[in-house]
């Protein structure tokens, strides 16, 4: 299966976070579950990636529920076309709003797991609700809004 990053145009694939064609960045791929309409990016932290000595910094954090969920707001409005799921282009997000929990410190070590829902959907909008677990424990919750790019902007 491939990921939502994998059909972004490519003048939008150069995201520090998630685009395929950064090779300094961290290139997160979300994978994006028809059915259940869920959407799943893993991602192993590098031992750099440090806050404190054990724990994960936490603008890694909120750049993985971002770009994880501008993925989940593409998927979501992807599903709005005729065209299936695994054809691209799909249509790319930007972050208009982002708010992170941090509920307990993340260890470092453990590849995280960050599962994102759609609440809210419009031809434009997505919000999207992202929980993320290290060694199933969730340890940081976030919520996105996420806008479709407007038109003009590149790609
Ligand atoms: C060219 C290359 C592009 C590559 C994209 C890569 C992106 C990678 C992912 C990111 O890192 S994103 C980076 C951080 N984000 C930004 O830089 C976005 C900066 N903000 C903007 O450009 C504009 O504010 C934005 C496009 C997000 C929205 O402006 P618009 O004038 O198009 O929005 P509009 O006022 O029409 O609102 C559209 C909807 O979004 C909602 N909205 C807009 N800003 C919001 C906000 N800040 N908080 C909550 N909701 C917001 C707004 O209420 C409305 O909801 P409804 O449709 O339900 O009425």
């Amino acid at each position: 299966m491939n990921y939502v990053q994998f059909y972004y145009p490519e003048g939008f694939a150069h995201c520090y976070g998630c685009g395929r064609l950064n090779p300094e960045g961290h290139q997160f791929k979300t994978y994006w579950d028809p059915e259940k309409r869920e959407s799943r990016t893993e991602f192993t932290p590098k031992p750099y990636h440090t806050a404190i000595p054990g724990f994960v910094y936490g603008g890694l954090l909120a750049s993985l529920v971002d770009c994880h969920s501008t993925a989940t707001g593409s998927a979501a409005l992807k599903e709005l076309e005729s065209t299936p799921w695994d054809q691209g282009p799909y249509p790319r997000c930007v972050t208009a709003s982002l708010e992170v929990q941090f509920l307990k410190p993340t260890p470092l070590g453990p590849t995280l797991v960050a599962v994102g829902r759609v609440l809210e959907r419009s031809e434009r909008k997505v919000v999207v609700g992202t929980e993320v677990y290290a060694d199933g424990v969730l340890t940081v919750k976030g919520k996105a809004v996420v806008v479709r790019i407007p038109e003009g902007w590149g790609g």
